[in-house]
């Protein structure tokens, strides 16, 4: 069992405290990806799982066990870095081997699990090649082999496919996936990228300036954002925020005063909230729908202008300027149309399509996904 336990962790450089106390529990064979702006602390954190960096203060644990004093060699961690780490003067098959005990069968045996491994990656062609004369993509697959001949209880790994071009970034997606589930060990995986998160992840963890936002599968993290920050960084393009105040409350949910006197409902339950409290009330891109003329009975809807239109080929991203709204508003549509720039709309919204903030960025809980 190699599940992870972070119990009050703590970190400090130079005195200068950069982790300010995680409690996180990564279940055994779980695949955790964590996420954050850049200098959230999610490498030092990967550091101090595989024992490259000391914890300050509280306790980290694997399987059970306390590891904060314990090498990394002895902690069941291999670790892929996003540089892939290979020797330049060892082949494929060498780097590989590396450093790796002879099993029992001797010689003969090890050769055979390098080539087990190699034959998964689809290097077994390329063993003898020195890392300079790979591509990329099959850097990255040699060091995740020699990663995997260690039979780690966890697995470690850092931005591994951010040096590759988009197209590979997708087809290692696939692999990376592909290889949890052959492999079923722990998996704790760093990245900046969205769809690799949410994709990827049974668990993801979302790190803000060294504080833990919300932990929780992918699909929890985007219909229930525990505040502000989740809510914007989990979603792309990110999710719309329209300042007001509350204007009534009911069993339905809060009614919301925007700056230009229309009000909105918002499905949430709103126990606790005062009214007259400033607001956000939060819409993601793609939950929103354009019309030019009637609004929906029931629903909620402002008026705006087309700001900008980009056409995606799948979809048109509208951006739709508010009255009393700094940002425009950005509207997610499914196929092509050609909207005019400086046309009036109606953006209509749902009430259970709604999130609402707390002035402290705390997410009211919604009534439904
Ligand atoms: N060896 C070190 N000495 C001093 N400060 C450090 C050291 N390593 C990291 N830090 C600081 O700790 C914080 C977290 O850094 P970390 O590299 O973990 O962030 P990150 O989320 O991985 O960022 P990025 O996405 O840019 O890689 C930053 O403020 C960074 O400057």
């Amino acid at each position: 069992m190699a599940e992870v336990e972070f119990i009050g962790l703590r970190k400090s450089f130079d005195d200068v405290e950069t982790i300010h106390g995680i409690d996180l529990r990564i279940e055994d064979g779980e695949f955790a990806v964590f996420v954050g702006p850049s200098g959230c602390g999610k490498s030092t954190l990967l550091r101090i799982l595989a024992g490259l960096e000391n914890v300050t203060a509280g306790e980290l644990r694997i399987g059970g066990r306390n590891v904060n004093r314990v090498a990394p060699k002895q902690r069941g961690v291999a670790m892929v870095f996003q540089s892939y780490a290979l020797y330049p003067h060892m082949t494929v098959y060498q780097n590989m081997a590396f450093g790796m005990d002879t099993p029992p069968g001797g010689k003969e045996a090890l050769r055979e699990l390098v080539l087990d491994a190699a034959r998964m990656l689809q290097l077994d062609q390329l063993l003898d090649r020195l890392p300079r004369q790979l591509s990329g993509g099959q850097r990255q697959r040699v060091a995740i082999g020699r990663a995997v001949l260690r039979e780690p209880d966890v697995f470690l790994l850092d931005e591994p496919l951010s040096n590759l071009d988009a197209s590979l970034r997708v087809r290692m997606r696939m692999e990376m996936a592909k290889l949890h589930q052959r492999l079923e060990n722990t998996m704790v995986y760093v990245t900046h990228d969205q769809v690799e998160a949410m994709t990827l992840a049974d668990k993801i963890v979302v790190l803000n300036d060294g504080y833990l936002e919300q932990a929780g599968a992918p699909l929890e993290l985007y219909h229930h954002p525990a505040n502000r920050f989740v809510a914007t960084f989990i979603g792309s393009p990110k999710m719309n925020l329209l300042r007001g105040e509350v204007a009534a409350l009911s069993d339905a949910g809060a009614t919301v005063r925007l700056p230009d006197g229309r009000e909105l409902l918002a499905a949430v339950d709103a126990t606790g909230l005062e009214a007259g409290a400033a607001v956000e009330l939060g819409v993601r891109p793609e939950m929103l729908g354009i019309d030019n003329g009637h609004q929906a009975e029931g629903d909620g809807w402002v008026h705006g202008r087309i700001y900008v239109s980009e056409m995606l080929g799948e979809g048109t991203l509208l951006y739709v300027n508010l009255e009393g709204q700094s940002e425009p508003m950005v509207v997610k549509q499914e196929g092509v149309r050609r909207y005019e720039e400086g046309a009036e709309v109606t953006v209509r919204m749902v009430p259970e399509h709604c999130h609402l903030f707390r002035a402290d960025g705390r997410a009211l809980p919604r009534l439904a996904t």
